[in-house]
């Protein structure tokens, strides 16, 4: 096969993608097919893998969160050796989707974010607004061989947007249908949901941060459960009662109740807001599985407040399908459908939809590579804010 070059309209691409609970770097190699003018594209999986961080890298990107420790030194160095790590998943993936590197047209890669500041800073008569993500797109492609695209978030944030959420682009190609109203909802470390609207125009998608999706849960279990990372399978919150003081108090946060557009992270829901929960915990005595189970339901809680505040009225659905690693906790999937099956709303997970929840993020970063290396605009600005569509993502050849 030719080298890095579409054939016909089908071609090979890589999307790797690292997310906001740092559990590792997921994987995934695709095949793109063009849809004639107008028609969606299709993608097809035809790998996927998903690699744990080493614990000590795992460490030191926690430890970036805290911009006083983020020295200069030290994001250089992790932005290097993440663009190590990502080009051997790279390559990884690709030799199990029995391919070669020359097969590949390009390499989408996210990146780790390690600080997202969406709100607008003033400063003269400008608005400032930055976001960071590391993994070098240049140590990607010169390991590689294959042009590699990086750095999504900052061209959406540059015309005014959010620079978030970017995979809703995707999801209007893929999922949309003529007939229904679709709700998809992502938990990851954060929440966030896409409405596409039955028959709707990119114009008309919405999408939006619901709140924290793990990354409460996963916060005070490692503080709570010294070497564990998650609630895995919901075994801890299973054994709780959710505590209601607790639950009344961490929906009084700003957060649910800001305007549209609006996207969060760890910066919000961090250690900090961590510490302030096992606080109060200690202050009222709740045992450790009772506070699990309260930011359990906190999370299925915010997921429904954002279709309550945001979207019943505007865009009614009858269908929610889940993705991301929450989908994996049946104790939080049990407090989503008692949100949303009294509203009328069926909750079912990518895999009941035939599906892959890991995979989903990476393929959306290979679509949105191939758009930018071919400098097609791939940005929502409905969804993000922007003032316009753009081309996001900085090309490493
Ligand atoms: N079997 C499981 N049981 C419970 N929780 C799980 C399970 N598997 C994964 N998770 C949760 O899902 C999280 C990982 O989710 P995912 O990989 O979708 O996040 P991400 O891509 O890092 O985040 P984001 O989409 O916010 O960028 C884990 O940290 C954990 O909290
Ligand atoms: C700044 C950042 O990394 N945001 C992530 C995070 O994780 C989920 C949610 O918050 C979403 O806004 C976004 O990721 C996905 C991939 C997106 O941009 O669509």
């Amino acid at each position: 096969m030719s080298a890095n070059k579409p054939i016909n309209n089908r071609r090979y691409a890589v999307g790797l993608m690292s997310g906001t609970s740092v559990d590792g770097i997921d994987a995934a190699a695709i095949e793109i097919i063009d849809g004639a003018a107008g028609e969606r594209p299709e993608t097809r999986l035809l790998a996927f893998e998903n690699k744990s961080y080493p614990e000590a890298v795992r460490e030191e990107i926690f430890s970036l969160f805290d911009p006083k420790m983020a020295t200069v030194d030290r994001v250089g160095r992790m932005n290097v050796l993440l663009g190590e790590l990502y080009a051997k998943a790279a390559l990884s993936v690709i030799a199990k989707a029995d391919l070669v590197p020359e097969d590949i047209a390009v390499i989408g890669s996210h990146g780790q974010t390690i600080y997202h500041s969406p709100e607008a800073h003033p400063w003269e008569d400008l608005d400032l607004r930055y976001t960071v993500q590391i993994g070098e797109g240049s140590v990607i492609a010169a390991r590689t061989g294959i042009p590699c695209v990086s750095d999504f978030r900052p061209a959406d944030m540059a015309v005014g947007g959010q620079g978030a959420p970017l995979v809703p682009f995707t999801e209007y190609l893929l999922y949309r249908e003529r007939d229904r109203t679709l709700l998809l909802q992502n938990i990851g470390g954060i929440g966030n949901i896409t409405v596409l609207p039955a028959n709707g125009s990119p114009d008309e998608v919405y999408a939006f941060d619901t709140g924290p999706g793990n990354m409460l849960i996963d916060g005070a279990v490692a503080r709570l459960y010294p070497g564990r990372t998650m609630d895995s399978g919901g075994e801890i919150a299973r054994e709780g009662n959710v505590h209601s003081g607790l639950l009344e108090r961490l929906q009084q946060e700003e957060y649910y109740k800001l305007p549209l557009p609006k996207s969060t992270g760890r910066e919000l829901f961090g250690s900090s807001y961590v510490d302030g929960l096992l606080r109060y915990g200690q202050e009222h005595r709740l045992s450790s599985n009772d506070l699990i189970a309260t930011v359990t339901k906190l999370t299925a809680w915010s997921i429904g407040e954002g279709y309550r505040r945001y979207i019943r009225d505007r865009s009614p659905a009858d269908t929610m399908i889940v993705g991301g690693g929450g989908s994996y906790n049946p104790v939080l999937m049990t407090y989503i459908v008692q949100e949303f099956e009294p509203m009328g709303v069926k909750v079912l997970t990518q895999e009941d939809v035939g599906l892959n929840s890991d995979a989903k993020e990476a393929i959306a970063f290979a679509l949105l590579a191939d758009y930018a290396l071919t400098g097609r605009p791939n940005n929502l600005p409905n969804v993000t804010g922007a003032r316009r569509p753009t081309v996001l993502g900085k090309i490493s050849y």
